[in-house]
């Protein structure tokens, strides 16, 4: 395809997205529109770079990577995990790091090794039901929750939960700990299946940029 085509980055709100939008900068990918803490806009172009910029929901940036909305994505392990789309996974940026881990309150590790059907609060519910059913052989009730996964043990509502786990201070917190650990977690370029084929020597150049400043 022609250097003419503008490619489409969407990148997650939140947690990510200032040091996405510092990692850019550092080769050379700056939209200075974006930075304006106030603006509405919701998408920024790069004229001489011929790139386009759009902040979304977490979730929902491997959803417009698959159906190529946007050519690249930068999003969290855990959402491209949960939102299984159909998407390559090609660069780990090494920053957003945490774990995903079922926790609970010490006096579940018993219901969890005698594998008791418990029941797991998560805002995870696909990778919850991954871990429990495919990789542990274990059948739970999954309960799905929008936030504050860690209330859940505490009013009664489940005996785990399945939820990120960064310094651990919520857990601690709230009289919770890291029972068992499902896997490590940090942020990821996703790129769409036909604009890695049709804007290969592009984005293949950008990933190979972005690999030289990652830690
Ligand atoms: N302590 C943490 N808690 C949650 N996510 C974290 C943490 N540390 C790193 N991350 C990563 O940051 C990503 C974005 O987190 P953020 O809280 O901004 O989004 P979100 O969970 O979709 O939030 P919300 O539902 O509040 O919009 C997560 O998907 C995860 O990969
Ligand atoms: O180990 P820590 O450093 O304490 O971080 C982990 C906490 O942060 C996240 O919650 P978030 O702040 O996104 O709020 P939410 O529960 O409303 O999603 C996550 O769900 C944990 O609750």
């Amino acid at each position: 395809m022609s250097d003419d085509r503008y490619l489409t980055f969407a990148l997650g709100k939140g947690r990510l997205a200032k040091k996405t939008l510092q990692l850019f900068e550092q080769i050379g990918i700056t939209c200075e529109e974006m930075k304006d803490p106030d603006t509405r806009k919701l998408i920024f172009v790069n004229e001489e770079l011929k790139l386009r910029f759009f902040l979304a929901k977490g979730p929902d940036v491997p959803t417009y990577v698959e159906y190529g909305a946007a050519d690249i994505g930068v999003v969290g392990k855990d959402t491209i995990l949960e939102e299984g789309r159909n998407i390559y996974e090609v660069l780990d940026l090494g920053f957003g790091k945490c774990r995903m881990c079922i926790c609970g309150p010490e006096s579940a590790r018993e219901l969890l090794q005698h594998h008791e059907q418990i029941r797991v609060a998560t805002k995870y519910p696909h990778i919850a039901k991954d871990y429990f059913y495919n990789k542990k052989h274990q059948t739970v009730e999954i309960i799905k929750l929008n936030g504050s996964i860690e209330l859940a043990p505490i009013v009664g509502l489940s005996e785990v939960i399945c939820d990120i786990v960064e310094t651990g201070t919520t857990l601690k917190e709230n009289g919770l700990t890291v029972l068992e650990e499902v896997c490590p977690l940090s942020a990821r370029v996703v790129v769409n299946q036909v604009s890695m084929k049709m804007d290969n020597e592009r984005i293949t150049k950008l990933i190979s940029d972005l690999k030289t400043v990652i830690k």
